[in-house]
């Protein structure tokens, strides 16, 4: 599977998005400074934002369908509230893709939930857990994920990690931890001024590394 997106243009206010071309097979870590474009890259791909030019899922021509048509969870830094207990949500959630008990089973275990089940009322990092559980239950075409693990402790962002990591659909993965970026993604491409200014394997390094593996990302 890929996620393809080719000669996307997008504004926002003043700002000018242009990727020319980005192909998505596995993980792909975005890193860039503030105010680069990430999430304005996310949105346009999501169809959040107009934007022009190609979006490819599950090998279909998307840009032209609402976000809803699209087959892409897209999981953003903020997590949204729950309309309804956990449970029941994650059972409706299920239920819109077909699926049952089983399978909301598996997923909690996955990501480590089942003690929120019940709960009434959740944290940011709890609510993008569960924000999380429906997205897996969802089985896009492909994740968009914006800071996922920016509320999550740090045992919490490593289970999310490792779920990304055997997601098995591609991923495009913004954060601005350095050692999160080498530690999901299988590549790392680089955004500066809305523009992709490279990728690269992320060929295993020691995290003693990831410093200078950085800085030369940003030089
Ligand atoms: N609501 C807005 N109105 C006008 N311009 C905006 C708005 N949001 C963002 N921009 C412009 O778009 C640019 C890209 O913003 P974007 O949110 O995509 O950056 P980012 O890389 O996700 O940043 P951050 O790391 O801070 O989340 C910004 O530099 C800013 O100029």
């Amino acid at each position: 599977m890929v996620l393809k997106i080719t000669n996307l243009k997008a504004r926002r206010g003043g700002f000018q998005l242009y990727v020319e071309r980005l192909e998505v097979n596995s993980v792909v870590a975005l890193v860039g400074r503030n105010g680069s474009g990430k999430t304005t890259l996310l949105d346009a791909v999501a169809g959040l934002i107009p934007a022009e030019g190609a979006v490819e899922a599950c090998g279909r021509e998307v840009s032209a369908l609402p976000p809803e048509e699209r087959k892409l969870v897209y999981i953003q830094a903020t997590p949204v509230d729950l309309p309804m207990k956990p449970r029941r949500f994650l059972r409706l959630v299920a239920s819109k893709w077909g699926k049952g008990e089983w399978e909301v089973k598996e997923v909690v275990e996955r990501l480590g939930i089942g003690n929120l089940l019940n709960s009434s009322g959740l944290s940011t990092g709890q609510k993008q857990l569960l924000n999380i559980a429906a997205g897996l239950l969802a089985e896009p075409c492909a994740f968009l994920m914006d800071e996922p693990t920016s509320h999550l402790d740090w045992f919490n962002k490593r289970i999310v990690n490792d779920v990304v990591k055997k997601i098995g659909v591609p991923v495009l993965y913004v954060t601005h931890d350095p050692f999160e970026a080498f530690y999901v993604g299988d590549v790392i491409c680089l955004i500066e001024g809305g523009r992709i200014r490279g990728c690269r394997e992320n060929t295993p390094a020691d995290f003693s590394e990831v410093e200078r593996i950085v800085k030369s990302l940003y030089l």
